[in-house]
């Protein structure tokens, strides 16, 4: 029998803007068999639920799940840049910058992905591992590799995972042991990867015959590793296919590192650049050659902007393109602080990437936390009057935690393109969420006495003041999550309305 829906109820946080979101101590939220949210009511008291629930025709059948003290939903969170690959070399290779870390460590454990048993082998623990930090879209690099990138695009598809997979193009700067051949053999195997992903079935083999939504989880993604690895004639290629094909979305790295800044400029002076393609005006600039390539656009997704130039954020910000923020890497291989702020302010979308293994934690929570700390760094290093001196709202001024809830779900869900179907809980979208457990059986000592010091207004006396009161314990709650929590805390995951993961799933 097909279950009927499913109604959650208790507290629920959700983004509605870069600097609001909802605090709901006793929300109700609704959510088909196909994995949509239906409904979503805002303040419901416990001697009113069987009343609410017989106006939305729910009287039998139904599966209520209800949240304990200190319990609350939330979006899913959306790592909108890492490496799959990577995930083994976490937490080496810590002293080198970006160039010689690629060359020294990162280069040979991808090399090591030319065996499709080795890939089998080590990426259901990666995937397994993203699914439990509570992210439940993911953009994903493999290796040049295609047949390992294939199974990494199974294996996410199997968890159940949303995401975006993409295998690296790279034919130059590359060592001899980890480079593809010619131009031509990085856009075949391209294309084979995207038609593989675009085959994999719709709903899972665990499913058992669960109707499932119509769109696909898994997606390609065009992955010109960086400027630096792909030569013009690489470049002009994926711009075609990317042209032939504007559902494509395409991810790559911009403007990490001041040596990686040069060379790129090294190499592409503008008698490089096809005129027919270049729509550069005056110096070239990192930006400037993936738009002159044609590799700019409203899904596209650029990691990293440390030391974008002026007119760089005015290409981003014309083009749509998204910006993937990936603190705890940029301060791991000493790369910089992105301005993060004077990115928001233009109205570019913004959202984190753990960007493993320059990154080395594949939890957006650890994001969010060097995200505040890479804006207080900013601020500080900014003179005192220049958030009054005609600076926008967010240029020079440490990151609130609105915006760092909205950078870890609705901002990553604008930089995948995706933020009418993910991002927060709202109707008419998917019900990607985490059921976050605060409380002191979660085992995480950091946030212990949580539940018990407060009264976070489950099951408090209603009224104008508890009202206001519940709100402001949820808030705080949610603060305490985002800097000390980590996977203890995040008891579900549920990716279009599927329990995927979480301490819950696992045991
Ligand atoms: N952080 C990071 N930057 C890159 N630029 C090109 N490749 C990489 C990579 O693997 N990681
Ligand atoms: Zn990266």
């Amino acid at each position: 029998m097909i279950p009927s829906s499913t109604v959650f109820y208790g507290a629920l946080i959700s983004p509605t803007s870069l600097t609001t979101y909802l605090a709901l101590p006793h929300a109700l939220i609704s959510v088909s068999p196909a994995g949509e949210i239906e409904w979503l009511e805002h303040d419901v008291p416990a001697s009113q639920l069987q009343d609410v629930l017989a106006r939305h025709g729910l009287l039998s059948d139904i599966e209520i799940v209800e949240l304990r003290k200190g319990e609350f939903l939330i979006p899913g969170f959306i790592d909108t840049h890492t490496h799959a690959p990577q995930v083994p070399n976490m937490g080496s290779g810590q002293e080198h910058e970006l160039l010689d870390w690629l060359a020294e460590v990162t280069f040979p454990m991808e090399a090591r992905f030319a065996d499709v048993g080795f890939a089998r082998r080590a990426y259901p623990s990666v995937v397994r591992r993203y699914i439990d930090s509570g992210t439940t879209t993911c953009c994903y690099y493999g290796t040049l590799h295609l047949e390992s990138t294939k199974a990494l695009a199974e294996i996410v598809h199997a968890n159940g995972q949303r995401a975006f997979v993409g295998k690296c193009n790279m034919d130059r700067n590359s060592p001899d042991y980890y480079i593809e051949p010619s131009p031509q053999a990085s856009v075949q195997a391209t294309l084979e990867l995207i038609a593989h992903i675009r085959s994999l079935p719709r709903i899972r083999s665990s499913d058992h015959g669960k109707p499932s939504s119509a769109e696909a989880l898994v997606r390609p993604v065009l992955t010109p590793r960086f400027a630096i690895s792909c030569s013009p004639e690489l470049l002009a290629s994926l711009g075609a296919l990317a042209e032939s094909d504007r559902s494509l979305a395409i991810q790559t790295h911009i403007s990490e590192n001041e040596s990686e800044v040069v060379f790129t400029k090294s190499l592409f002076p503008p008698e490089v650049l096809p005129a027919a393609l270049s729509p550069v005006h005056g110096p070239v600039t990192y930006a400037g050659v993936y738009e002159a390539y044609g590799l700019l656009r409203e899904n596209t997704i650029l990691a990293h902007a440390v030391h974008l130039e002026p007119t760089e954020v005015d290409i981003i910000k014309r083009t749509r393109a998204g910006v993937s923020h990936c603190p705890t890497s940029n301060f791991n291989l000493r790369s910089g602080c992105a301005k993060i702020g004077i990115l928001l302010d233009e109205g570019i979308k913004v959202g984190l990437g753990t960007d493993v293994s320059g990154g080395f934690s594949p939890s957006i929570l650890t994001a969010v936390q060097h995200a505040s700390i890479c804006s207080k760094v900013v601020a500080l290093q900014s003179p005192s009057d220049s958030a009054v001196a005609g600076a926008g709202k967010f240029a020079s001024r440490q990151l609130p935690v609105a915006t760092l809830l909205h950078l870890a779900t609705l901002g990553g869900a604008q930089v995948c393109n995706l933020a009418d179907r993910i991002g927060s809980l709202a109707p008419g979208k998917a019900f990607d969420a985490l059921v976050v457990s605060v409380r002191s059986d979660a085992g995480n000592p950091a946030l212990w006495g949580v539940d018990l010091d407060q009264d976070f207004g489950l099951g408090q006396v209603e009224g104008e003041g508890g009202r206001h009161k519940s709100e402001k314990e949820l808030e705080a709650m949610l603060e305490r999550f985002l800097f000390c929590g980590d996977d203890r805390n995040i008891r579900r995951v549920y990716v279009q309305g599927r329990l995927i993961g979480g301490k819950e799933f696992m045991a």
